[in-house]
C-alpha cells in the first residue's frame, strides 16, 4: 500500500540554494524579501538568483549590458504574432508559444554545457519583456517598439508597451513587482520546469512548460482573476454581499490562501502599499478601498490572508496595463527563478519520476472487438 500525499503537500522533492520559505519568511539566497523589495533592482535580483550573491557594480553593469544587447526579438517571432488569431489568443498562450519559437532560432538551443545554458538564460530573460509588449501592441494593430539600450529592465518593458518614456513612479512599481515575483522555492511552475529539464531536455522546453503551469488561476493566473472580481464587484457597497455570497457558496476568493504560508505572504504588504499610492495618484482609490474591504472579510471569515496576486492586480490596473497582461508580467519576472532552478537542476541532475497508486479496474482479459457487447 502506497501513501498518497494529495497535491504533494509538505513533500520535500529537492534541495535548492536559490530561495527559501521558513516560518513565513521568504529569502532569495539568504536575503530577506523585505530588504530586497526596499533596496534591490530587478537586475540585481536576477544576478542574486543565478549566482547566490549580490553583484558588484562591475558585475551588475555587465549583466545589464548583456540583457540590453539581447532584448530585441528576432523578426521571425514578430512575424509569427501577425499570423495568430491574435484577438482571441490569451497572452499567456502567445508567450508560451513565443518562448518555444525562440528555441527554434537559437543555434545553441540543444547544447547542454554550463556556459551555453547560461548564455541561453541571458537571452531568454532579456527577451521576455519584448515578447509581452510586442504581442500587446500587434493585437491592437500597433507597430512593435524596439528596446532602448539606455533604459533599465523595468523601464524598457513599459517603454516597449506604450511607446512613451515611462514616469519614475511607474518604473519603480514595475521594478518592485518584478523583484517580488522573481522566485518562490518549489512553486508549481518552478517544479514543472525542473521536472521537464530533469529528463535532460533543453532550457526552452523547461521555460515553455513552466509558462503553461503559471497560466492557471490557482497559480499565476490568479492576478487577472482578482481584477475580474474587482471589476465585477464594481462598487465598495457591493463588496460585502458579493464576497459573503461567494464564501457561503464555498467558492474561492482569488488572491487569497497559500499552500505554504500560514500567517501571510510577506510580499503582499509591499504590493498593498504600492496599490494605495498608485490608486490615489490615478484618482481611482476605489480599487484599493475595495481590495482592503475584501481582505477584511476574507481574513475575518476564513482566516485566509492575501497572497502576492491580490494587490498586484490593482497595481497593474493603475499603471494602465491590460488585465490579461498581468500574468505575463508575472512570467517576465519569474523566468529569472525558473532559469536559476533549471541551471541548478542540471548541476546535480536526477530524473524526477514519482509513483501513482493505481485505482483503475483489476486485471482484464483482452476481448476482440467483434465480441465486445
Ligand atoms: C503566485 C501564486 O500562485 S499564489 C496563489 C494564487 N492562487 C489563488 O489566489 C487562487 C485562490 N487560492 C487557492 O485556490 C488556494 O488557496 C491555493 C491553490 C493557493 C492553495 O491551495 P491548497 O493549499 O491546495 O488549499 P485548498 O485549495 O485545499 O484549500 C484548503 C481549504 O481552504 C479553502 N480555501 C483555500 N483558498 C481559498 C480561497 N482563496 N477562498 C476561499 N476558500 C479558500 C478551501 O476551500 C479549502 O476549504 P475546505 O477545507 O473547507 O474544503
Ligand atoms: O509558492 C507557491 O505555491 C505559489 C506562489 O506564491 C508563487 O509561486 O509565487
Amino acid at each position: 500500500m502506497m501513501t498518497v500525499t494529495r497535491g504533494l503537500e509538505g513533500v520535500v522533492a529537492t534541495t535548492s540554494s536559490i530561495s527559501s520559505i521558513i516560518d513565513d519568511t521568504l529569502t532569495y539566497a539568504g536575503y530577506d524579501i523585505d530588504d530586497l523589495a526596499k533596496n534591490a533592482s530587478f537586475e540585481e535580483v536576477i544576478y542574486l538568483l543565478w549566482h547566490r550573491q549580490l553583484p558588484t557594480a562591475l558585475q551588475l553593469e555587465e549583466l545589464k549590458k548583456q540583457l540590453s544587447e539581447n532584448a530585441a526579438l528576432p523578426q521571425e517571432v514578430i512575424e509569427h504574432f501577425k499570423m495568430y488569431p491574435i484577438q482571441k489568443v490569451h497572452p499567456m498562450a502567445a508567450l508560451r508559444s513565443a518562448v518555444s519559437l525562440l528555441g527554434l532560432y537559437d543555434d545553441e538551443a540543444d547544447l547542454m554545457d554550463e556556459e551555453s545554458n547560461y548564455r541561453k538564460a541571458i537571452r531568454l530573460q532579456a527577451k521576455m519583456p519584448a515578447i509581452v509588449a510586442t504581442f500587446a501592441r500587434v493585437r491592437k494593430g500597433l507597430e512593435p517598439i524596439a528596446p532602448r539600450q539606455d533604459l533599465n529592465f523595468a523601464a524598457n518593458f513599459l517603454y516597449m508597451l506604450t511607446g512613451k518614456e515611462p514616469e519614475a513612479i511607474a518604473i519603480e512599481a514595475i521594478d518592485k513587482a518584478l523583484v517580488l515575483h522573481a522566485d518562490h522555492e518549489l512553486n508549481a511552475s518552478t517544479f514543472t520546469a525542473r521536472v521537464c529539464v530533469a529528463t535532460l531536455s533543453d532550457v526552452y522546453s523547461g521555460v515553455t512548460a513552466a509558462i503553461g503551469a503559471l497560466k492557471g488561476p490557482l497559480h499565476g493566473g490568479a492576478n487577472e482573476a482578482v481584477m475580474k472580481m474587482l471589476t465585477d464587484i464594481g462598487t465598495i457597497e457591493n463588496v460585502d454581499p458579493y464576497i459573503r455570497g461567494k464564501l457561503e457558496n464555498k467558492e474561492k476568493i482569488m488572491g487569497f490562501g497559500h499552500r505554504v504560508y500560514r500567517q501571510g505572504d510577506p510580499r503582499a504588504k509591499h504590493l498593498r502599499e504600492m496599490s494605495k499610492k498608485l490608486t490615489e495618484l490615478t484618482g481611482e482609490p476605489q480599487w484599493y478601498d475595495m481590495s482592503v474591504k475584501i481582505e477584511g472579510i476574507v481574513t475575518g471569515e476564513k482566516k485566509l490572508p492575501p497572497n502576492v496576486d491580490f494587490y498586484s492586480a490593482s497595481v497593474y490596473h493603475s499603471l494602465g496595463i491590460d488585465h490579461d497582461l498581468f500574468t505575463p508580467i508575472f512570467a517576465v519576472s519569474r523566468v529569472s527563478g525558473w532559469l536559476a532552478h533549471i541551471l541548478e537542476q542540471y548541476e546535480n541532475n536526477r530524473l524526477i519520476r514519482p509513483r501513482a497508486e493505481y485505482t483503475g479496474p483489476g486485471m482484464q482479459k483482452y476481448v476482440p472487438i467483434d465480441q465486445r457487447g
